[in-house]
């Protein structure tokens, strides 16, 4: 950090100068040969010489020893100001960014009112009640200063709050405290730095416009408001009065300017490494729970006991809801996954299979909500968990891996620091030892030279080392279900095929059962025990891996296999693709959603919703047409 900040000349620059007049007037009393009252009627109003650097005010008063004297309270009154607003500011900004909910609100309104207070006017109430006491009154202006800095820094944690490191510190169980102290204020303190920068800027002209008007330092004691006003008086005698106190404030509040600018390009390089490294991602607060007892899921013929089973999820319903209307973007959906099971969920884009991921791992995006049905982990139910239970379901039950691996580590982080303290918040263990865990931790995900990675910053790491990184934390605490959303799409083909060479073999190690959510049936193919494929938000096909691939029964499992790239014979020939395109959640048809683009599409399927039945042992379908050994596979497959 202090390497970026000192690679800004400017800011660099700026910080010394300020450095220096700070230190100057706090050591005044041994810098300086007079005092700042003694006064030469014999040297009134001279200009800058040897003797008298900025020359002596109308009482032959050295300007240079009053401006270092001065600059005590000019400088303690500003500084009064920037601790109380950005004290105040912090707090509530953090709490409204990232909790959000009521107390937002409460917050909003509090900061609203305070800034519709004519400030001026406040400030003169206060001097009147405090007139003997000035830093009560800069205190004052701290608090009134402080609303758009609660702004700023409740942007800033929005932001954050969005941002997958997050959910991925949530799912590795970490409180909500330590989130914010780990994750959330490294990330706003740019933000905090450069307002606290400019609120010490704004107090340093009110300690000044306040002094000027008399309601400083008495005389014969300086200030540099008290000095301006002064001066002001004998301007037509001589500039130096005026300008020695005019210069010293210049002088801070540019440096302040200047230094806040650099401290946060600093922050920011620190965090993301490379500007282009940071994305958004839409707010996603916790979801509610709900039931819905109508099922056309109908009952999965290759299933475990629910006795046996890890996850079972019965009926689920997600919805979004946006600008006052509520989707389904998941309707009516049963999984079932068994201790040490792969199961892959496959699809286009748009057909829900994140929601179901993140409704697993309870991490909707805002607006996101289980609408119906249940998910049950265990003994758990998952939809209702709380406080403690939510994180002891996410510290020892489930992970995530998530599809962009530069955004799910936090880049303010080394990866030693990120993986110690996932790995400190649930076992207890010493730094040292968790220390030790770590190295393991990146042993197990095969990176060559774990200490050497330990010592990086996410930006540092290669897309495949920084998903290994992602896969260790997930691990890191030992869950029984790992949920891998895309795990490979932002990555080269040869680094997908060692991460899921690295998932199978970890799955195997630990006994964990997975989740792999892709779009490619590549993907799914290589690691997978059973598949569901779903299509507008509902499962379509489900069953063993093998069978499902060799024998699909629903058209949409047929065009979709159709286009994997290797099931292209010609290479000369355009890959296919899907006629027509995936219909949005709120415009799904009651009877088949796929039929607008089948072409076995009959009357019949467009009658009534489909029910899942079984076409073989091990292998459900939603389709009244079947396909059946011999049916063409392609017909939906345009080249
Ligand atoms: N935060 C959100 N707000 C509103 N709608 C959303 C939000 N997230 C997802 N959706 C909608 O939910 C539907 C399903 O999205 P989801 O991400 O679950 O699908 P997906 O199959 O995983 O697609 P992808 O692979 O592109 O992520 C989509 O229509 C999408 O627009």
């Amino acid at each position: 950090m202090a390497r970026q900040f000192l690679g800004n000349r400017l800011a660099t620059g700026a910080l010394i100068v300020l450095a220096a007049i700070v230190i100057a007037c706090a050591a005044a009393p041994v810098l300086t040969s007079s005092g700042p009252t003694d006064t030469s009627l014999g040297e009134s109003l001279q200009g800058p010489s040897a003797r008298h650097l900025l020359g002596t005010d109308q009482l032959g008063r050295d300007l240079l020893t009053r401006v270092l004297f001065g600059g005590r309270s000019t400088l303690l009154h500003a500084l009064i100001v920037s601790l109380v607003a950005v004290g105040v500011a912090v707090p509530l900004g953090i709490v409204a960014g990232y909790v959000g909910g009521w107390a937002d609100r409460v917050i909003a309104t509090v900061t609203d009112i305070v800034m519709s207070l004519p400030a001026m006017i406040v400030m003169l109430v206060v001097m009147t009640a405090f007139s003997e006491h000035l830093p009560v009154a800069m205190a004052a202006l701290g608090l009134i200063l402080a609303p758009p800095i609660v702004r700023n820094v409740r942007g800033a944690a929005l932001a954050v709050r969005n941002e997958l490191f997050i959910d991925a510190a949530k799912v590795a169980g970490l409180s909500k405290g330590r989130i914010v102290f780990r994750h959330v204020f490294p990330r706003v303190l740019g933000p905090i730095l450069v307002q606290a920068a400019l609120a010490t800027a704004l107090g340093l002209q009110f300690a000044v416009g306040l002094s000027f008007l008399g309601f400083g330092a008495q005389p014969p004691s300086p200030d540099w408001g008290s000095m301006i006003s002064e001066g002001s008086q004998v301007l037509n005698s001589s500039p130096w009065p005026l300008l020695a106190g005019g210069i010293a404030l210049g002088l801070v509040s540019l440096t302040l300017v200047l230094v806040g600018d650099g401290l946060r390009d600093m922050a920011v390089e620190s965090w993301t490494g490379s500007p282009s490294r940071r994305r958004r991602r839409p707010a996603r607060p916790p979801v509610m729970v709900s039931q819905a007892p109508r099922s056309q899921d109908g009952p999965e013929t290759e299933k475990p006991a629910p006795d046996e089973a890890l996850l079972v999820v019965r009926g689920l319903s997600v919805a979004f809801t946006t600008g006052g209307t509520e989707r389904k973007v998941v309707s009516d959906l049963n999984l079932t996954i068994a201790p040490g099971e792969i199961v892959g969920i496959v699809g286009e884009s748009g057909c829900g299979k994140s929601s179901v991921s993140r409704a697993v791992s309870r991490l909707l995006a805002s607006g996101g909500e289980i609408v119906g049905g249940s998910i049950r982990f265990a003994d758990k139910d998952v939809a209702s968990l709380k406080g403690e239970d939510l994180y002891e379901y996410r510290r020892h039950s489930v992970s995530y891996v998530a599809q962009d691996p530069m955004t799910a580590l936090d880049p303010s982080l080394r990866v030693g620091v990120l993986l110690r303290r996932i790995v400190q918040a649930g076992e207890g263990l010493s730094r040292r030892a968790a220390d030790a865990r770590v190295l393991e931790l990146l042993a197990q995900v095969q990176l060559p030279d774990p200490a050497a990675v330990a010592k990086r910053y996410p930006h540092e790491l290669s897309g495949g080392m920084a998903q290994r990184v992602g896969i260790a934390r997930a691990i890191a605490t030992k869950p029984r279900l790992l949920i891998a959303d895309e795990p490979t799409t932002a990555l080269d083909v040869t680094v997908q095929a060692e991460i899921l060479g690295l998932l199978r073999s970890l799955q195997q190690q630990l006994g964990m059962a997975v989740l792999l959510v892709s779009h490619d049936w590549g993907v799914v193919a290589q690691i997978c025990d059973r598949v569901v494929v779903m299509y507008g938000g509902e499962v379509v096909e489900r069953g063993r891996l093998e069978k499902v691939a060799r024998e699909p029964a629903h058209p949409y499992t047929a065009a979709l296999l159709a286009c994997r790239p290797s099931s292209v014979v010609d290479d000369d020939l355009p890959l296919p693709t899907i006629l027509g395109s995936v219909l949005s959640p709120g415009e799904w048809p009651t009877g088949c959603r796929f039929a607008a683009r089948c072409t076995h599409r009959t009357e019949s399927c467009d009658a009534a919703p489909i029910p899942v039945s079984a076409v073989a042992s091990a292998h459900d379908v939603r389709c009244i047409h079947p396909l059946r050994d011999g049916d063409s596979t392609e017909v939906t497959a345009d080249v």
